[in-house]
């Protein structure tokens, strides 16, 4: 057997956040992320990935210079070396701020927008909002993995293992008690808490992992496998879990999409209809909600404009988000109209021409594509959602150089204890 390659550690100052949650400094004449570490820090980093020329991936195994927001790690799940919480270890407060100069950040270096644009938004003056709750239990959809022996728990953060300490994410009564019981071994399992408290726990039937290769590529491959259509079985209460936002209720599959956060759709509604209101006079008398799952937004232009908007397009590609939409909108008739396919195909034939279009699109963003299409719709406001920084800032300049300018970004709070951070952007013609 090869002996293991020896471990390598340097002594590193890490002086600005990274988009992964990581912290940045230089090391050897490279760029060096280190995951672990918060700006301001002197730590010895361990190497973890050093076959890029200009950067490398390190791991802090000793704080030199401590930051003052540093804290003991809140989750038992992370601490034991889950990929949960992987910023447990930062004062939620300034959590929220490192999360605000990485938007910030991406905003002017990805997307390319001014410096007074970016000045003057909420996310500049404000920093990233809170969400209604705590910064822990606020999780109310999650996936958990299964080990070999039928135990519940967090997927590790590197390799294949299980951890059983418990994640302070999910909210009181979530998960807290699945320990004691044994599922399908490497199952997976879908659980959520609906609007009423009750749980709905489905198992998805065991993939055929990767296990060999380069550990990233490995992770990439499983979490794809781990996406593909499999068995499902229902291990307590229904297969799908009734939401509220509003005076609207939805009834989402729980193996289905719907926002972690207990308070991210009506924040995010909420925000969108702001911003409408903003910016659109007389309200919107078509609208698109694309990326629109089962028509969180759809519901919230159409109560918000109870009488004007004639119709509203959901495009979304998967089917089940759609017949969710379909039972929510059926006392609205003909005014809701629902598409499924991939939006960079079906955007071109939506019918009449958009006052407003939604857009909440995967980590991947909209891409080019489907921005050009809505910027030749001409709407006249348009709200772009987004969860990764980068994918989002790139489409803001994409929006930029289709003519559309920035009017606000918000900034969102919606994944505490993680690097993930939620950006809400409002676009109007130049
Ligand atoms: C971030 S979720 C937003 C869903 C919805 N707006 C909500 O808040 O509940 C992204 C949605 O995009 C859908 N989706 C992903 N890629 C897509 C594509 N290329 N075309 C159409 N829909 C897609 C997913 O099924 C998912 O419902």
């Amino acid at each position: 057997m090869t002996p293991p390659a020896p471990t390598r550690r340097v002594e590193v100052t890490v002086d600005r956040p990274a988009n992964g949650g990581e912290a940045v400094g230089r090391a050897d004449g490279r760029v060096l992320f280190v995951r672990g570490a918060i700006p301001g820090e002197r730590v010895v980093a361990e190497i973890t990935d050093d076959r890029h020329d200009s950067y490398w991936r390190a791991e802090a195994v000793e704080i030199l210079d401590e930051s003052p927001h540093r804290v003991p790690v809140v989750c038992p799940a992370a601490a034991g070396g889950a990929g949960c919480c992987d910023l447990g270890h930062i004062e939620p407060g300034h959590a929220r701020d490192l999360k605000q100069a990485v938007l910030l950040d991406v905003l002017s270096r990805i997307g390319h927008l001014d410096e007074a644009t970016i000045a003057g938004t909420d996310l500049a003056t404000r920093g990233v909002d809170r969400l209604p709750g705590t910064d822990t239990g606020w999780r109310i959809r999650t996936r958990l993995a299964v080990d070999g022996r039928g135990r519940a728990g967090q997927h590790a953060f590197r390799g294949s293992a299980v951890i059983h300490d418990v994640c302070v994410q999910p909210a009181p009564g979530m998960v807290d008690d699945l320990a004691g019981r044994r599922f399908t071994p490497h199952a997976e399992l879908a659980v959520v808490l609906d609007a009423d408290g009750t749980r709905h726990i489905t198992e998805l039937a065991p993939v055929a992992e990767v296990r060999h290769g380069d550990a990233r590529r490995r992770a990439q491959q499983n979490r794809r496998r781990r996406s593909r259509p499999r068995a499902q079985v229902v291990v307590e209460g229904a297969e799908s879990a009734v939401h509220r936002v509003g005076d609207r209720s939805w009834d989402i599959p729980v193996t289905g999409f719907w926002q972690a956060h207990r308070a991210a759709p009506q924040t995010y509604a909420d925000t969108v209809v702001g911003f409408v209101r903003d910016h659109l006079g007389t309200g919107p008398r078509v609208a698109w909600d694309l990326y629109g799952g089962a028509g969180v937004f759809a519901g919230a232009l159409l109560d918000h404009h109870r009488t004007g908007l004639e119709e509203v397009h959901i495009v979304d590609s998967d089917a089940g988000a759609l017949a969710a939409a379909a039972r929510t909108f059926d006392a609205d008739g003909d005014r809701v109209v629902t598409h499924q396919g991939e939006v960079a195909a079906r955007v071109h034939d939506l019918g009449a021409a958009p006052d407003v279009v939604v857009l909440d699109p995967p980590r991947t963003g909209a891409g080019e594509r489907v921005v050009e299409a809505i910027a030749a719709a001409e709407p006249a406001v348009v709200a772009h959602v987004g969860c990764d920084a980068a994918r989002f800032a790139r489409d803001l300049g994409l929006f930029a150089r289709a003519g559309y300018r920035v009017a606000q970004v918000r900034g969102f709070d919606a994944f505490p204890l993680t690097h993930h951070v939620e950006a809400i952007a409002c676009l109007v013609p130049v």
